[in-house]
């Protein structure tokens, strides 16, 4: 889901840096100082980057890697790294993703998981919308056993300006089916905390 200088749509690249312009001018920049001059393009296309996840559709890449197996225990990913924008600021917040599903028949392709955090991440969001919609998508798609999502984020809008906290970490998570159950969920928790690599 990497978009490459080609796919960029041309007009709403040029839409975009006509407001990038206004913008870096209304904070009193010279918009035709040199290391300036192409700034609003830029901007105008990292924005459009960092939010491709709209034009990407999650349920066909699970739907595209997904086959029957019956192993039915429990299959984690963690410490997938993240990258979202919140909603309020524009402003990044970032940490890591940790997934469990207890399958029901179907497996799926183990990279597809990462691809479905990226999609809901590269939007503009919250960490609570974003981890459901990773929990809704990935049970509504393999109706999987259970499944579980875990979030630690750190939010640029709480560190740079506003409140200033550093080190504040917040967590969300969410869980289906087997999941509800304090064993299961007890087990996903525990290796997601250790440091078995
Ligand atoms: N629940 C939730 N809040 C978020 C997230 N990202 C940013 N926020 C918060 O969104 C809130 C917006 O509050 P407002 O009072 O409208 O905005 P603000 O005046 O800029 O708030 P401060 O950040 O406290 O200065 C802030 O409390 C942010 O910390 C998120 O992912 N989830
Ligand atoms: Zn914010």
């Amino acid at each position: 889901m990497y978009r490459f200088f080609e796919e960029y749509n041309e007009e709403v690249t040029e839409g975009l840096t006509d407001n990038f312009k206004q913008i870096i001018h209304g904070l009193g920049e010279d918009t035709s100082r040199e290391g300036i001059l192409k700034t609003p393009e830029r901007a105008a296309k990292a924005m459009q980057f960092l939010t491709q996840g709209y034009d990407a559709d999650p349920v066909k890449i699970l739907n595209d890697a997904m086959f029957n197996e019956s192993y039915d225990e429990m299959v984690v990913v963690k410490d997938i790294e993240l990258y979202s924008l919140c909603e309020h600021h524009m402003l990044p917040f970032f940490g890591k993703a940790h997934i469990a599903y207890i399958p029901n028949g179907k497996i799926v392709g183990l990279s597809k998981i990462p691809r479905v955090v990226d999609v809901f991440a590269r939007r503009l969001q919250v960490q609570e919308r974003l981890t459901h919609d990773i929990l809704e998508c990935i049970n509504n798609t393999l109706q999987p056993q259970g499944v579980a999502v875990v979030i630690e984020a750190q939010h640029m809008c709480m560190m740079m300006r506003g409140v200033q906290k550093q080190n504040s970490v917040t967590t969300t998570s969410g869980f289906r089916g087997q999941f509800k159950k304090i064993e299961t969920r007890n087990e996903f928790l525990k290796l997601i905390s250790s440091d078995l690599k």
